[in-house]
């Protein structure tokens, strides 16, 4: 029988350790803390935070006071300006009269809304500031002579009731300064205009609320502490702002000028999407008063990703803009019950549509009913009868938008004749009383043929409201037939059939002002030229990476430009290289995989590095037990680890062998947890990182040796931050050994 004291053994030695490293970590916290006591830089410091918190809470206090005063006191305006408004209407001079004082009410909330609006952004300001004051100090000399001038920079900005700029905003044009990290004579540009300036100090802060951990006074030749603290953090489920270490080639996209459209192309993990949101956040900010939410576009890779990101902008006090996958994009624009395809189209094959639609003219048979549950309301030869009458506009979006306009009235029409007959009026009468009070507000009892007439016709415009649908939307317009008729195409794909819809009717969201592309190496020139077409008056910010393009038939660069630059007139743009994802070993591993005229520019920043391991199996057996083996270590391990498989198929046939050791997989729906091991398809790892990422199986079965193979590859392995693990069953793709690992 085995002595108990042989188990225990182990685990007091693992508990003595335990002791030990929390002792040694105990004395360096308190060596720490002696270190920063003796230095006065970090005293003055940490007064100039205990001061700016309490402020902040005091102003925070203010604004909820104001608030809370302000809507007291427009209810009471409110009532006693109610009361005596006397509503008269008898002569034209009392009508006027009426008329302003119903102005000035209005003027009065209008000045109520305006004050609660500015405070509610005050306290929007603190409670965003209250988690981190500040992350960075910058002291400038504006004038040969003149003292310094200390500003520091935070994820808002802030003044104090003397109007003292406590807190500026990150976005706002002296913080130029900082993220161009050059110290001495330096500029940056408000209003049009190039300000000078010296910069004698760039001071950055690790805070916590009113804690200062850290500081560290940076300029160029020094690492930049704040981004390494960063990037050792360990990976969470939600990606995080990177307001405080944005790094200058990425401040140049960020502050790019307003430019058309703006490609910018990176290698992986060189912080695209990072820049993307951090642009969007900045685009608010210039344009506070004009930019919504609403107005934006974000077209993200898939469900999972847009949640992996949805954090971002709310913690730098933003609304997120529409977020949309491209099926959530396309689905809407097709017939209900159309699928959205695979999105393949070409640029040709759009042409042909160009080109068939330039010189077309409509016949009866592109036209269909306007129908609404069954009922035909308009035949299909009221839109032929519509399109003769503006029969002198060419045949295209202004006469589709004439006989839009033409056919609402006839539908109107056509409910008015309705609502005159028995047969309708009597429906009216017999209605519930539930449904009465939800279509007319109250119950009703007609008095006269003009009153029955009203209901029935309101009562027909909710039965058939989707026939106005039908109608905005030009379903009445039979595109299938259009397709088949110019293009000799029946069953056109989804892509080209988008493109002959908007091509014929203008359909368009002009209202959209700024689109943002994230992965654009995913998408189908016919996909990227129906997103140009629809958003025809929107600025586009194009992110992507060609090396990442992971299906055939996607774009290149040039065809990205292609479609931007007709439909944009010019194309900007701007490349990052750096990878601050990965560790220096993973990056180096990724870079071998790129061709080897790019290979040469990419960098990562130094830092502890483990190596990638690599393990092949002789057999079959050997490679499942391997696999379990470096998934148990990874759950030990803690972090989010990444079983990345290269189709969903796979991912099924692991879970089946590894049984109960299998990690759950994400299938793109539901949002990644914290911690653990999970296995994802690389379509939904796309965009994403873990702490670790395991290679099940890196043999030419998985990843062929060809360049769709090695883009493959190279988006797999760049998921991962700090640990990579690669497997193969018998022997690895070649490719791996072309990359050197
Ligand atoms: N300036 C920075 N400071 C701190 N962290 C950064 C910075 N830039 C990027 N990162 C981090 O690097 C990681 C990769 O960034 P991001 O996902 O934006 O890169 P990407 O270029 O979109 O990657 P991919 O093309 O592989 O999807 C993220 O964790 C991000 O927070």
């Amino acid at each position: 029988m085995a002595d108990a004291s042989e188990g225990r053994a182990p685990a007091d030695a693992v508990a003595a350790a335990d002791a030990a490293a929390r002792d040694a970590q105990a004395a360096e916290r308190a060596a720490e803390a002696a270190e920063r006591a003796a230095d006065p830089v970090f005293a003055a410091e940490q007064e100039h935070l205990s001061a700016t918190y309490a402020k902040l809470l005091e102003l925070g206090r203010a604004a909820a006071r104001a608030m809370a005063e302000l809507a007291a006191d427009a209810a009471a305006d409110k009532e006693s300006m109610a009361e005596e408004l006397a509503t008269n209407y008898a002569t034209w001079d009392d009508a006027m009269e009426t008329h302003a004082d119903f102005m000035a009410l209005n003027r009065i909330i209008d000045g109520y809304n305006l004050s609660h609006g500015v405070q509610a952004e005050r306290l929007a300001a603190v409670e965003t500031l209250l988690r981190q004051p500040y992350f960075a100090k910058v002291s400038l000399r504006f004038r040969a002579g003149d003292a310094p001038k200390d500003l520091y920079l935070g994820t808002a900005g802030i003044s104090d009731e003397s109007y003292r700029r406590m807190v500026v905003d990150w976005r706002s044009p002296v913080a130029e300064v900082y993220y161009n990290q050059d110290l001495g004579p330096t500029s940056y540009e408000a209003d049009g205009r190039t300000i000078k300036v010296d910069l004698l100090l760039r001071r950055q802060f690790d805070i916590e609320a009113d804690r200062l951990n850290g500081y560290f006074d940076s300029d160029v030749a020094i690492q930049d502490s704040l981004l390494l603290a960063s990037l050792a953090r360990q990976r969470s489920a939600q990606m995080q702002a990177i307001t405080a270490t944005i790094q200058k080639e990425q401040n140049v996209v960020i502050r790019h000028e307003d430019v058309p459209a703006l490609l910018v192309t990176g290698i992986a993990g060189s912080g695209k999407t990072s820049v993307l949101l951090q642009r969007i956040a900045y685009l608010f900010y210039r344009n506070r008063d004009t930019l919504r939410p609403e107005d934006v576009y974000l077209l993200t890779p898939n469900p999972l990703f847009r949640s992996y990101i949805s954090g971002v902008l709310p913690d730098l006090g933003e609304r997120n803009p529409h977020t949309l996958t491209w099926d959530e994009f396309l689905a809407p624009l097709l017939p209900e019950g159309r699928g959205v395809g695979d999105g393949a189209a070409t640029l040709d094959d759009l042409a042909r549509i160009d080109a068939a639609v330039a010189g077309m003219e409509f016949e009866p048979r592109d036209f269909l009913p306007v129908a609404c549950g069954g009922v035909v309301l308009l035949g299909a030869d009221a839109a032929w009868k519509a399109c003769q009458k503006f029969r002198t506009a060419p045949a295209g979006p202004h006469r589709v938008s004439l006989m839009r306009e033409e056919l609402g009235r006839r539908l109107e029409a056509r409910l008015a004749q309705m609502a005159a007959t028995d047969g309708v009026q009597a429906e009216v009468a017999a209605l519930p009383i539930e449904e009465q009070l939800r279509l007319f507000g109250e119950t009703v009892d007609p008095v006269d043929e003009a009153e029955e007439r009203a209901l029935a016709l309101r009562y027909l415009r909710d039965r058939h409201a989707g026939a106005f649908d039908v109608v905005e939307r030009d379903e009445w317009l039979d595109v299938d037939h259009l397709a088949l008729r110019l293009l000799g195409e029946a069953g056109l794909a989804s892509v080209p059939w988008a493109y002959l819809k908007m091509a014929v009717t203008g359909l368009s969201e002009p209202g959209a002002r700024y689109v943002f592309v994230d992965e654009v190496q995913d998408y189908s020139a016919g996909q990227l030229a129906v997103m140009a077409r629809y958003f025809r008056r929107a600025r586009f910010l194009l992110l992507g990476d060609p090396n990442q393009a992971i299906t055939e038939g996607t774009a290149g660069l040039d065809e990205v430009r292609a479609v931007f630059e007709r439909a944009c007139g010019s194309v900007d743009e701007c490349r990052l290289m750096t990878s601050y994802r990965s560790s220096p070993a993973i990056t180096a591993l990724f870079a071998g995989l790129l061709p080897p005229e790019v290979r040469g520019e990419v960098s990562s920043v130094l830092r502890d590095d483990v190596a990638p391991v690599v393990e092949v199996c002789a057999d079959g057996d050997a490679h499942i037990a391997a696999l379990a083996r470096v998934i148990a270590d990874a759950r030990d391990a803690g972090g989010l680890t990444a079983v990345v498989v290269p189709w969903k198929s796979e991912a099924k046939r692991l879970a089946r062998v590894l049984g109960d050791d299998a990690p759950p997989v994400v299938d793109g729906r539901e949002g990644l947890p914290d911690a653990g091991v999970v296995m994802v398809p690389l379509r939904y790892a796309k965009g994403l990182e873990f702490d670790a990422v395991i290679v099940p199986d890196a043999s030419e079965r998985a990843f062929p040796a060809d360049d769709l193979g090695r883009r493959r590859l190279y988006t797999t392995v760049s998921r991962a931050t700090r640990r990579l693990t690669i497997l193969a069953e018998g022997a690895l793709t070649p490719l791996l050994a072309e990359a050197g690992a």
